[in-house]
């Protein structure tokens, strides 16, 4: 599927009333969104039931490799997190996007910065825009970014960052424990390799917050665009609301994922690290009439500046399918594959035949490292 080509002029970065609008503007308008059917991915749904993976099954690293190589996204189970906790959650979050505009404007994400709140970064790359808000924070600046909307640090900045805080904490055990199935699955033995990947991934967790208003008229609209996920792997905790779908090849479809669980996505550089064995998966998010839907979707990657290349043991005795980049290279190519309607991966893709001008692609430790 080839990604959108125009890049918008107007990324329209004015603060729309979701609460106040009795139908979807012309500026919020996507054309196109059922050029392919819609499936429902639930358990029972035989070939389109998005795979389960559950933490606690001796066999787990099997099922890791079995959906990270044919779907690049799967449902966890057997995570240990509360439901109570992730409730806790979603209310703070719904106390933050029911601020009114102006004290929220005061976080707004600045011309290339990547925290704040407002659109995500791919916004701009479309002409129209989604029914949605957002909130870049990443666990290190989230006391000081939300010190910009609640200044006096009272009970609901507190209650929020200790909730959040919370759940950062509880989904590191969770990133330790798929990180270790996720090299078992490549045949990577060394426990310093993994460690050091787990540590590094942990200083540089992005959390990104997408809050789906209620929409007077779901079908003309979208709540988030087409897009993969670039970094590693990221974990995707949504409320009790369907609204994710997931695109699929061979028939083209959309597979509806089903509300409530803990997702998992593989993102493009963890395709660049497996040399293309485990899948990105393009995903995009509707909205509906009924209820305000809240997602988080927590995003693990190397740091900007480190360079990612085809693991030796992904490349085995054949050659690497990618060339190095690092994730900031790797923005600006996505970039140019939103402007020339092109593909990102593609473009950092080798042909047969080819070198990878950064050295033979083989050390692990050396390829995620700055
Ligand atoms: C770490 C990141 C991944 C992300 C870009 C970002 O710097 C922070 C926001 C993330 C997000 C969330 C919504 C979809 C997405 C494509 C976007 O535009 O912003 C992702 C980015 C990504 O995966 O590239
Ligand atoms: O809200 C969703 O279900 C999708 C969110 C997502 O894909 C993202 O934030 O990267
Ligand atoms: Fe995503």
């Amino acid at each position: 599927m080839s990604a959108p080509s125009q890049l918008s002029k107007d990324p329209h970065n004015d603060y729309f009333d979701f609460g106040a609008a009795r139908q979807v503007p012309e500026t919020h308008t996507w054309e196109g969104l059922y050029e392919h059917p819609l499936v429902d991915g639930g358990v029972g749904a035989a070939e389109d039931a998005v795979p389960v993976v559950d933490l606690r099954d001796p066999h787990a690293a099997e099922a890791v490799a079995r959906a990270s190589e044919q779907w690049g996204t799967f449902l966890l189970e057997g995570h240990g997190i509360p439901s109570e906790l992730l409730a806790r959650v979603e209310a703070r979050i719904a106390s933050v996007f029911a601020l009114p505009a102006s004290e929220k404007m005061r976080a707004a994400r600045q011309d290339g910065q990547s925290h704040g709140y407002g659109l995500p970064p791919i916004a701009s790359y479309f002409p129209k825009t989604t029914w949605s808000e957002g909130y870049t924070l990443s666990p290190a600046n989230l006391r000081a970014e939300l010190r910009k909307i609640w200044p006096d640090a009272g009970g609901d900045y507190r209650h929020f960052c200790d909730v959040m805080e919370e759940f950062h904490r509880q989904m590191l055990a969770v990133v330790d424990k798929l990180t270790v199935l996720f090299l078992a699955a490549l045949g990577v033995a060394s426990v310093e390799a993994g460690r050091k990947i787990v540590e590094t991934m942990s200083e540089t967790v992005t959390m990104h917050i997408n809050w789906y208003p209620k929409c007077p008229d779901p079908k003309r609209t979208l709540g988030l665009a087409i897009h993969t996920d670039s970094g590693f792997f990221t974990f995707l905790m949504q409320s009790h609301v369907s609204g994710l779908q997931l695109f699929r090849h061979e028939p083209d479809r959309w597979v509806g994922v089903p509300p409530g669980a803990l997702i998992v996505n593989i993102g493009d550089l963890f395709q660049i690290l497996t040399n293309g064995r485990f899948r990105s998966t393009y995903h995009r998010a509707v909205v509906n009439r009924e209820s305000t839907r809240v997602s988080v979707a927590y995003h693990l990657g190397p740091p900007a500046d480190a360079k990612v290349a085809p693991l030796r043991e992904a490349v085995g005795g054949g050659k690497p399918a990618y060339r190095t980049v690092t994730w900031r290279e790797y923005f600006l190519v996505r970039k140019e594959a939103f402007t020339t309607g092109g593909s990102a991966l593609q473009m950092v893709s080798l042909s047969p035949g080819d070198h990878d001008d950064d050295g033979d692609g083989a050390d692990q430790i050396s390829e995620i490292s700055s």
